[in-house]
Order: structure tokens, then sequence, then C-alpha cells
């Protein structure tokens, strides 16, 4: 089986970033993500995550610089995870695939019970966060 690719947002808003809880009924449920989705085709990256966004939590975001991208195999099937950037001003969220949502600071990111594919990208996230401190 070929590997799948997801994109992920990295959505900082007053020194918080957005975590989202998939609901249980689907894969992976009850770990916490960084909001996103799978790549269809003809689709830039940029694109993807845009579209994802607003359908999965209604949020219009400019999508900025990449940050990191991992591969990770799951028993069934291996994903390539590809993280960008994101600025929104849109406050109100509206879910459709998470049952929850946190804002929170990004040294307690590996507090959450990420999805494993995203500790690779909160592990990053964090000494960069250190790095700019
Ligand atoms: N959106 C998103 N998906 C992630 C992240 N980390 C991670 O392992 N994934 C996995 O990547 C896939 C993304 O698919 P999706 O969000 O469109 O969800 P889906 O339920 O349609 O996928 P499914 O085919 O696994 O059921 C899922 O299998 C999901 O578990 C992440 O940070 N964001």
């Amino acid at each position: 089986m070929g590997i799948t690719k997801v994109l992920c947002g990295l959505i900082i808003k007053d020194q918080q970033i957005l975590i989202c809880r998939r609901k249980p009924e689907k894969s992976l449920g009850g770990y916490w993500e960084f909001p996103g989705g799978k790549l269809e085709e003809g689709e830039t990256y940029e694109e993807c995550l845009a579209r994802e966004l607003q359908e999965e939590l209604n949020l219009r975001v400019t999508v900025k610089n990449h940050f990191k991208t991992v591969i990770h195999q799951y028993d069934l099937k291996t994903i390539e995870l590809i993280s960008y950037r994101c600025e929104t001003e849109d406050a109100v969220i509206k879910l459709v695939d998470h049952d929850q949502i946190e804002w929170i600071k990004v040294p307690d990111l590996l507090k959450w019970n990420l999805a494993p594919a995203d500790v690779p990208i909160a592990e990053a996230l964090i000494e960069t966060y250190k790095l700019s401190e």
C-alpha cells in the first residue's frame, strides 16, 4: 500500500496553539491532533490545508511556511504528515470531525495524548519555541 499524504495546520494565536480531539468513532478516535486531512488529487498542499480547515472547523486561514514532515507507520497504513504554520483572524470554531478543541501553550503539547505521528512535530515545535524565547 502507498503512503497517504496528510496535511496539518499549526495554528498559533495569542501564543497558544490549537489542538483538536478526534471523535471516538473515527480512526485514532480520542487522540489529539493538529487539524487537517488528506491531500486530494490535483491540490497543492496549501489548497488542501485551507480546504480541510474550512470544512472541519469553519476556519479561514492563511497558510504560511512549511514546518516539518513526518513519515509514520501505523498498523494498517503509513502516512506522511506534512505540517504548515497557519494564521487566522477567526475566533469561532465549528466542530465537525472533532468533539473537543483546546488552545494550549506550546511547551505543554506533550502533556496531551497526541496521535503518534504528531509527536515528532510537537517536539520540534517545543525546541523552536525554546530558541525563540
Ligand atoms: N488531520 C490529521 N490527521 C492525522 C494527524 N495525525 C495523524 O496520524 N493523522 C491521521 O491521518 C489520517 C488523516 O485522515 P483524515 O483526518 O482525513 O481522517 P479520516 O477519518 O478520513 O481518515 P481514515 O481514512 O484514517 O479514517 C487519519 O488516519 C489520521 O488518524 C493530524 O495531526 N491531523
